[in-house]
This record gives C-alpha cells, sequence and structure tokens, in this order.
C-alpha cells in the first residue's frame, strides 16, 4: 500500500511531483493545530515548515505517524521526545541553508558594527550631515577587524560562519557538544567552555539549535557577561532569555543584538523596536535566497520516501528511534 503522505506547507511543486510518485498526497498548508489535530489520523507521513508546531497533543491522534519530515534545518517545533517514545521518525534538512544563512549572519553582525540600517534611515530623512556626530564618536561605529568571535554551535552554519569571517581578520573561538579537531585545523578556530568564551569574546554569534539543553542557554547570568559586547542570533529566538537581552540593551550594557529570529514568532511588537541604534531586527528570514530554497522540498521528499523505503536517511534527528521501531518495521514502498 503506498503512504498517505499530507505536506503541511506550500512546497515546491517539483518536489511534490516527486513525492506524488510514492505517495498518496495531500497538501494543507499550514494547518492550526485544531485542524491538524483532526487530520493527522489518517497520515503515514508528513512534511512539515518550522510553522507548525507537531506538538505531544497533536502526536497523541498520530495513530498512524510513521515520519515527520521537516522542511527546514531547525527541529525545534517537534516534540521530538515524544515522537521516539512512539517510534516515529524526524528528519531534518542539514547543509543546504548553511551558506545563505552563514552569508546572512555575517551580513548582520556587519550592519550591527557599521549601523548599515541606521544610516539608511538618516539618509531618506534628509539627515546627511547627522552622519559627522556619529562618526565623531558619541556612540561609536566599531570595525570587525581585529575582534574576537566567540560561535556558539559549530555545525554546518557555523563552520560557514568561520570561514566568512576568517578574511575579515579576527580571532576565532567557538564552543559546541563536541570539540572538532578538523574545525581547528582548517579556520584556526580555539575551543572554550561556553562560560570562558563569553568572557574572552567581543562578538558572540549563535549559530546553536534549539533543544531543551539550549533553551536560554544565554540565561539572565550570561547576557552579564555580555557587556559591553555584541550578539548574534541566527539559531532560534529562545536560545536567549530575551528579556534579559532586552533589559541589557535598555540599560546600554549589551552593546548591540541583531537577531533573525525571536522567542514567539510571528512578532507584530517588541520592546527592542525603540532601540534603533542597538538592534537590527529581521523576520526569520535568513535561510530565504532562492539559490538556498532551491533543493529544500527535493531532500525532505527524499528523507521521507528513504525511511519508507527501510533506508536510514543521514539526516535522521532522533537515532534512539531505530531501537524503538526497526527501520523495516516501518518499510511501505
Ligand atoms: N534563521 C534561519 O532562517 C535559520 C536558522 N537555522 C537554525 O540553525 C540551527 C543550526 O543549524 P545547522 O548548523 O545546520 O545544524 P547542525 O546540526 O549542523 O549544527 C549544530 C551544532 O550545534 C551543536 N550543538 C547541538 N546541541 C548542542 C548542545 N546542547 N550544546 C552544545 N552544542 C550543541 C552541534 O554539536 C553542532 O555542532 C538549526 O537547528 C536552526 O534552528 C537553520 C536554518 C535557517
Ligand atoms: O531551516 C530552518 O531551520 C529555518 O529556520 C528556515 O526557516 P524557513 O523554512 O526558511 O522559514
Amino acid at each position: 500500500m503506498r503512504p498517505k503522505v499530507g505536506v503541511l506547507l506550500k512546497m515546491k511543486r517539483e518536489a511534490l511531483e516527486e513525492l506524488e510518485k510514492y505517495a498518496e498526497v495531500e497538501v494543507i498548508p499550514y494547518p492550526s493545530e485544531e485542524e491538524l489535530k483532526n487530520k493527522i489520523h489518517e497520515f503515514d507521513g508528513i512534511i512539515v515548515s518550522p510553522v507548525t508546531k507537531i506538538t505531544k497533543d497533536v502526536l497523541e491522534k498520530a495513530e498512524r505517524l510513521k515520519v515527520i519530515s521537516c522542511h527546514s534545518a531547525g527541529y525545534d517545533h517537534i516534540d521530538v521526545e515524544e515522537a521516539t517514545r512512539k517510534g516515529i521518525y524526524v528528519t531534518k534538512v542539514s547543509g543546504l541553508l548553511s551558506e545563505a544563512v552563514a552569508e546572512f549572519a555575517v551580513g548582520l553582525l556587519i550592519n550591527l558594527m557599521r549601523k548599515i540600517h541606521y544610516a539608511d534611515k538618516l539618509i531618506r530623512r534628509g539627515e546627511w550631515e547627522s552622519h559627522v556626530k556619529i562618526w565623531t564618536g558619541f556612540k561609536g561605529i566599531e570595525s570587525l577587524y581585529g575582534k574576537k568571535v566567540g560561535i556558539l554551535g559549530m555545525g554546518a552554519i557555523g563552520k560557514a560562519i568561520a570561514r566568512r569571517l576568517i578574511p575579515f581578520g579576527v580571532e576565532l573561538y567557538y564552543w559546541s557538544r563536541h570539540r572538532k579537531v578538523d574545525v581547528e585545523s582548517e579556520l584556526h578556530a580555539t575551543y572554550m567552555d561556553i562560560d570562558e568564551l563569553l568572557e574572552k569574546s567581543d562578538i558572540v554569534i549563535l549559530a546553536l539549535p534549539l533543544t531543551k539543553d539550549t533553551y536560554h542557554i544565554i540565561n539572565e547570568e550570561r547576557v552579564k557577561k555580555l557587556e559591553g559586547k555584541y550578539l548574534v542570533n541566527i539559531g532560534r529566538g529562545a536560545l536567549v532569555d530575551e528579556r534579559a537581552i532586552t533589559e541589557a540593551i535598555k540599560q546600554g550594557k549589551l552593546k548591540g543584538y541583531a537577531t533573525d529570529v525571536f522567542e514567539n514568532e510571528p512578532v507584530r511588537e517588541h520592546e527592542l523596536f525603540k532601540y534603533e541604534w542597538e538592534t537590527v531586527l529581521t523576520p526569520h528570514y535568513a535561510g530565504l535566497a532562492v539559490e538556498a530554497q532551491e533543493d529544500v522540498g527535493f531532500r525532505a521528499v527524499e528523507n521521507l520516501i528513504s525511511i519508507f523505503r527501510g533506508i536510514v536517511p543521514e539526516d535522521l534527528v532522533n537515532k534512539e528511534v531505530l531501537k524503538i521501531r526497526p527501520i523495516e518495521s516501518v518499510k511501505m514502498l
């Protein structure tokens, strides 16, 4: 029997056609939790974007579900622990967005330090001369050259950021779950414990996934270690305690915060909106470059089909699931 697959986003037509070769497909773009609860029992597999949360309540109704294929590198919108317990395979799309996202992270950082976003506003308001006031230093514009940059999370994106920063003449530090000897020889980045890294860096970049271990990893205590420094967040909003960050910006302790991600998205209003000099804020769009998005749909389809064929894909997030429900028992193709 062909698997029934729910596509819970607007996916590229070509990727959808590829999926239709193997599965009975129903497209329900961005359903509400209620809609999903009423529908999920029909599916053997789903393809899902970061906008749709797959909660414990949804999974409770997912009687047939065997595969959740994320159309993204992040998988924090899935209750992975519960999925694993139920023997559901969860996959992500690794690598495809990294170059575009890393480029964007560097863009955010340069913008934050050189105030490009702010200068753009000044000239449009007819305030050409005011740049002189700024330049003479009442608030300070800084160059990246010679700075110490600490990267938290040295995965696909973290490495791509590091590679881009080397030509800027910075000193690189990193912290990740595991020490990476290849990174150290290729990128000349020094491994440090997170707290030492926060203390020694002038700039900190977050490129971690959001998990129960990394939730609020930049908490109130750690924000104190960022006094006089810049922070860039390209991972997920809840890697930081946004309230503590906002307070530190308000008090002039954190020099700047640039982020593409927020604790509660979408964001319509935020206290940080007031701090135009100190913050650069974008609506979760670092991965949105046509070149980056080109193959994401195909990879999400490939991961899902691979599992239904009894092949474990490299992009499997919850490897422990293999012990709970062996791959042979999810084979449908
Ligand atoms: N702003 C955006 O549009 C985008 C954001 N992202 C976010 O970036 C995250 C990272 O993506 P990739 O680099 O592709 O992932 P990856 O899996 O290649 O790298 C993640 C790194 O974080 C480390 N890590 C994981 N858990 C850790 C922990 N508890 N403590 C210390 N280190 C830990 C891993 O060892 C790995 O080096 C994604 O999970 C996603 O949330 C990804 C794409 C686009
Ligand atoms: O891949 C990820 O984790 C992302 O955050 C990308 O999000 P998007 O699918 O571009 O809204």
